[in-house]
């Protein structure tokens, strides 16, 4: 709740006297503003004649002069109270010097009904508004403290037992939300007005008075009577309540030490209470002056016990109580002036509302019944009676688990779900799942780098083999069941695998020395996933091609057709070594033209600069000549330009024209070996698909050729014998696609035996490409 500034209300209440200094204590009409004429030196007060008279206004809230005792509660006090009614904390203190009327005041005469002050108005008023509002259900608790000598007196202990609680056992405490209490203040409960005078009275009476000089009975102490107001409606069932505190404060009296007369105890006395009042100044000073942000409330246990009050969550009243004699007339101005300060104090009253736990508690679950019940009736009455929505049992979340793993695993379609509580484990299972695969990666890559070499990346590179071939290499890889892994060639593995090395020690001297594992897999795994092998256009601008490191072995026999890129290695040292020679030997005379037409053009550019510089000489000696002639004024003078400088300028114009044609021969040369270049990779490359398709899909009459002719590797293991196969009506084509299956398998393994065998018996050759001139 937010809450608004409010100002401290400051009153004046002025002690009926038949002395009256009316020339000294002023009270305007509007019954606010009260102006002191005063001397200057009160050592003046009796040479009159020789001071001079200053004067200062207060305008505060009201002045209270030969008012009754109703009054000044009905002006002062009433609406403060009702504040505390709803929930609002409230203060009233009196000030003043001794003997000024505080007590009389905040207490009264327990003489007469009629002169009763603040205290038993407000327990009177209190309890009956207490009767009245029925709807809220009140409880009023009751404190009576006192501070002597800077020692807090729990002046209703008493009432507890013992007269008066020890000083150390209390202590002014602060909590957020509870503000400013007196940890060990004894709280008595009060039901009537009675009951409540009572406790006001038995505090009176354990109250610490001292004679002194200036008013017998003046009390040397502070004391602060506490209303604790609790109220909780009676008609709305919330578990919000609201809670108050009274303060009514009777300070000790405000007088200096010089006008006393103190001697001993009354001494002591009496510079504790002007401590503590000069510390309630200095707070107050500090409240107004709006650059301090220390307010320094603890040093004394009265600031610190009215520190909400002074400035915090409370409406606050001030009574300033002086006497209308002029002998106390500096006494009055000092009261006035701490009255005036006060008066700029503000506040910030707010309503003090908490919540109950327990009760909040009991409404939440209360809630939640009804809205259970109202979810069973709507799942009657769409025939879902069984769904619970109690937290699931140890059972039922093991259920959950397993059900998830079977779902992953793809031995469960689907996970059925019948409550929001079903999903959130669910969830919570995969990703438990999840974090189980995150877990056991990260292990694997931290594994040393041999390791992951010789398995890891073994294992990507397999897996990354089989997922760029066709639907049937699936079945190849598989190492049980019907589709069981043939044994296969030794050498054939030995050689795909020394390939393979070569391959990734060719990749890492490209990458440089020590590259890492994880980027090794990586790029293993990417190459063979998306298919792509270094392109032959790359392989033929390549300036060492791999043939010639290659020359002397036996191409590679793998298991399964083996990647475009060792295919195309293995075709250009088989079917394709023809026209591969070619493409190489085109490729070397057009580097031999390009280097030629790179010379020549060097060397027209020779002769041509060489024209120009001629020329540009020939020029500057005819126009030397000409001034020469201008000079003599002569024109036989004239003379030709130099003959040997234009019969070298002849020479290169014809030694420029003579390699220029040169040069354009040459630059067409160029371009046509170009064109043969272009002509013997398209015809490199598309021998190379035509071959690499046609060992992927050999027809099956050729395949079980080829299956005769090798049945040494695999007959016996590969195939089940028919007998063994399961009796079905629909299993023919299964069978038929499985033999399939294996024999292109088998046929793999062979097919480059088989093609070169083949180019020796002449089949399949090229046509012959054109040579270059
Ligand atoms: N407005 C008043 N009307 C009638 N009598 C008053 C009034 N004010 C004070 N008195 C009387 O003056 C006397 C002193 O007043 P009181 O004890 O209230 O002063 P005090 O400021 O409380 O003094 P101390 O600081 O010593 O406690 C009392 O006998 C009281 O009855």
């Amino acid at each position: 709740m937010k809450a608004q500034s409010s100002e401290v209300e400051v009153f004046v209440r002025i002690r009926p006297t038949a002395n009256f200094a009316k020339d000294l204590i002023e009270c305007l009409p509007d019954g606010q503003t009260v102006n002191i004429h005063h001397y200057k030196d009160s050592r003046q007060l009796h040479e009159r004649r020789k001071g001079q008279l200053s004067s200062q206004s207060f305008r505060l809230e009201g002045i209270l002069q030969d008012v009754s005792q109703e009054e000044v509660y009905t002006r002062v006090c009433r609406r403060v109270v009702l504040g505390a009614l709803d929930g609002y904390n409230g203060t009233v203190m009196c000030f003043g010097q001794a003997g000024s009327g505080k007590t009389y005041t905040m207490t009264g005469s327990t003489d007469s009904y009629n002169q009763r002050g603040i205290i038993p108005r407000v327990l009177q008023e209190v309890l009956q508004q207490v009767g009245k509002r029925t709807e809220y259900a009140f409880s009023v608790h009751l404190s009576y403290l006192e501070i002597y000598n800077e020692s807090l007196i729990d002046l209703l202990s008493s009432l507890c037992g013992s007269p008066h609680s020890s000083p150390q056992g209390m202590v002014v405490m602060e909590e957020p939300g509870r503000g400013v209490y007196i940890q060990g203040l004894s709280l008595h409960p009060v039901h009537n007005e009675e009951e409540a005078l009572n406790m006001l009275f038995e505090g009176e009476m354990n109250r610490i008075t001292g004679s002194h000089a200036l008013n017998r009975n003046s009390s040397r102490s502070h004391c602060i009577f506490t209303l604790h107001i609790e109220s909780r409606s009676r008609t709305l069932s919330d578990a919000k309540f609201v809670t108050s505190k009274l303060n009514l404060v009777d300070l000790a009296g405000s007088e200096r030490l010089g006008n006393t007369g103190s001697e001993g105890q009354m001494l002591k006395e009496s510079v504790y209470i002007n401590k503590s009042l000069s510390f309630l100044e200095q707070a107050i000073l500090a409240l107004v002056d709006h650059r301090r942000d220390h307010i320094p409330f603890r040093q004394t246990k009265l600031t610190h016990t009215l520190k909400d009050s002074l400035g915090g969550n409370c409406n606050t009243v001030l009574v300033a109580n002086i006497f209308g004699e002029a002998a106390q007339i500096e006494e009055t101005l000092s009261t006035l002036r701490f009255a005036g300060r006060m008066k700029c104090v503000q506040t910030k009253p707010v309503i003090n509302e908490h919540v109950d736990p327990a009760a909040q508690i009991k409404k939440l679950q209360k809630e939640v019944d009804l809205l259970k019940e109202e979810l069973s009736k709507c799942n009657t009455l769409v025939g879902k009676q069984r769904i619970t929505y109690e937290p699931l049992s140890e059972a039922q979340l093991a259920e959950i688990k397993s059900q998830v793993q079977r779902y992953l695993e793809g031995s469960l379609q689907e996970i059925s779900i019948t409550s929001v509580r079903q999903v959130q484990a669910v969830f919570a299972q995969f990703k438990l799942a999840v974090q189980d695969q995150e877990q056991k990666v990260k292990t694997q890559l931290c594994q040393p780098s041999s390791l992951v070499d010789h398995t890891a990346a073994g294992k990507i590179s397999q897996h990354s083999d089989r997922d760029i071939r066709d639907s049937t290499k699936d079945v190849d890889s598989g190492g049980s069941g019907v589709f069981a892994q043939p044994t296969t060639n030794a050498r054939h593995q030995s050689s795909a695998r020394a390939k393979t090395k070569q391959s990734k020690d060719k990749h890492g001297k490209r990458q440089g020395t020590g590259t890492p594992v994880l980027k090794k897999n990586l790029e293993s795994a990417s190459k063979l996933t998306l298919n792509s092998v270094p392109t032959p256009e790359r392989e033929l601008d390549s300036p060492e091609p791999d043939t010639e490191s290659r020359d002397g072995q036996e191409p590679s026999h793998p298991c399964s057709p083996p990647p475009r890129a060792e295919a195309f290695e293995d075709f250009k040292l088989g079917q394709g070594c023809k026209i591969n020679c070619t493409l190489k030997e085109n490729k070397a005379v057009l580097l031999e033209r390009r280097n030629l037409l790179r010379q020549l053009t060097e060397e027209v550019n020779a002769v041509k600069r060489e024209i120009d510089c001629t020329e540009a000489t020939i020029q500057q000696h005819t126009e030397m000549a000409g001034g020469q002639c201008l000079a003599v004024g002569d024109e036989s003078v004239h003379q030709e330009p130099d003959a040997t400088l234009l019969m070298q300028l002849r020479e290169l114009k014809a030694l420029y024209r003579q390699r220029y044609e040169v040069l354009r021969d040459v630059k067409a040369e160029v371009n046509y070996c170009e064109h043969l270049v272009d002509q013997s990779r398209v015809r490199l490359l598309s021998e190379f698909e035509e071959w690499y398709e046609k060992s992927l899909s050999l027809p099956d009459e050729e395949l079980d050729d080829m299956t005769e002719k090798t049945k040494t590797h695999e007959e016996d293991n590969q195939r089940l014998p028919p007998e063994t196969l399961p009796d079905s009506s629909g299993s023919e084509s299964f069978y038929k696609a499985r033999d399939r299956t294996l024999k292109r398998r088998n046929n793999r393994m062979l097919l480059p035996t088989h093609v070169h065998r083949n180019l020796s018996a002449g089949q399949r050759k090229l046509p012959p490409i054109q040579p270059v001139i």
